[in-house]
């Protein structure tokens, strides 16, 4: 399917603040891919009958990246940290899992997520001028949020010791009812976390070397959960997270076994689904098809 033209000019907008760097996506330029497995634990299997939820294993791709758009960017200047989570459930099916160490996004249309960008130009050195980011911060009330919790963020110490969310609902659905639930992945290793002045020091890469070294010793784990949504909980907006005191259903565990080159290349669409699972109304959601198309795209005819 073609992105339209409005996920292309945003994937056009995020090169123009960021630079182009051919072959590379358009966002989480730099990461490391690697296969694995998928055992669901069939669990969930009352509001869904998704293949990969039941009592069953699936080859998986994951691919853990750094979110910035560029990839020569120090690992610590992307504080926020991607999984994604391909299950081959066919021969030639796949549903993804395209999940990130924030539980929440920071603007919660198209429009406004391309507005920023229009005031970001300054963003290309990494380093924003001022003027640019007393426009943001007075224009966007969201983004002043985003740097309030950036202030306080942590970073994991691993992209194997991380939390990762979906962010974006998703609806499980069976006999002809569906239940609004979220994703998160929890780590076997245990959270771990550092503060952002404390990995300014990494050196560039630490991240992918300290995947490619923890996985020749054993392999890496996730737990990955389904947090069910109550009446009231929007899932429509990625910049509100639900109430922490909601049910979770535990949905199966991710084994992470070895890096590899076609789970480095391939093109995690956050709304390629399957029977059982259906995408919300999530503007940003439905938005990222297109664009990731769009970028998936380029980079494949870049490294041809
Ligand atoms: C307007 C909103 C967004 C736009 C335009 C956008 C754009 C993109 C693009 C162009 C790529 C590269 C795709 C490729 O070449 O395969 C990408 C990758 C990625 N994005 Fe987004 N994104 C958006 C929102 C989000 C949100 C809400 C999340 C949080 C879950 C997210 C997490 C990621 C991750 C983890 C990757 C790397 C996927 C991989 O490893 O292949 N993005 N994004």
């Amino acid at each position: 399917m073609e992105a339209n033209q409005q996920e292309q000019q945003a994937v056009n907008q995020i090169e123009e603040v960021f630079g182009e760097h051919k072959g590379y996506r358009r966002a989480h330029a730099r990461g490391a891919g690697y296969r694995g497995l998928f055992e669901g634990s069939g669990e969930a299997s009352e509001l869904t009958d998704a293949a990969h939820f039941q009592n069953s294993k699936v080859p998986v791709f994951v691919r853990f990246s750094h979110f910035s758009p560029d990839p020569t960017w120090a690992d610590a200047m992307s504080p926020v940290k991607g999984m994604a989570v391909q299950f081959k459930i066919g021969p030639e099916e796949v549903t993804n899992i395209v999940s990130v160490t924030s539980p929440v996004f920071f603007t919660r249309s198209p429009e406004r997520f391309m507005e920023m960008l229009e005031v970001s130009r300054s963003f290309q050195k990494g380093r924003p001028e001022l003027g640019e980011l007393a426009e943001l911060l007075t224009d966007f009330p969201e983004v002043r949020a985003m740097f309030s919790s950036v202030k306080k963020m942590t970073v994991p110490e691993s992209f194997a010791t991380g939390i990762y969310h979906s962010i974006h609902a998703f609806y499980f659905e069976k006999e002809g009812k569906r239940q609004a639930v979220k994703y998160v992945f929890e780590p076997d290793a245990g959270e771990d976390k550092r503060s952002l002045k404390d990995m300014k020091d990494l050196p560039f890469g630490y991240y992918e070397r300290e995947l490619a070294e923890r996985t020749t010793r054993s392999p890496v784990f996730f737990k990955l959960y389904a947090i069910i949504g109550e009446a009231g909980d929007p899932t429509d907006d990625p910049t509100r997270d639900w109430p922490k005191d909601r049910e979770r259903i535990f949905l199966g565990r991710l084994m992470i076994e070895a890096p590899d080159e076609q789970a480095e290349q391939a093109l995690y669409d956050p709304t390629a689904m399957t029977a059982g699972i259906s995408c919300s109304e999530d503007p940003i959601l439905q938005f990222r098809r297109g664009a990731y198309r769009h970028s998936y795209e380029k980079r494949t005819a870049e490294n041809e």
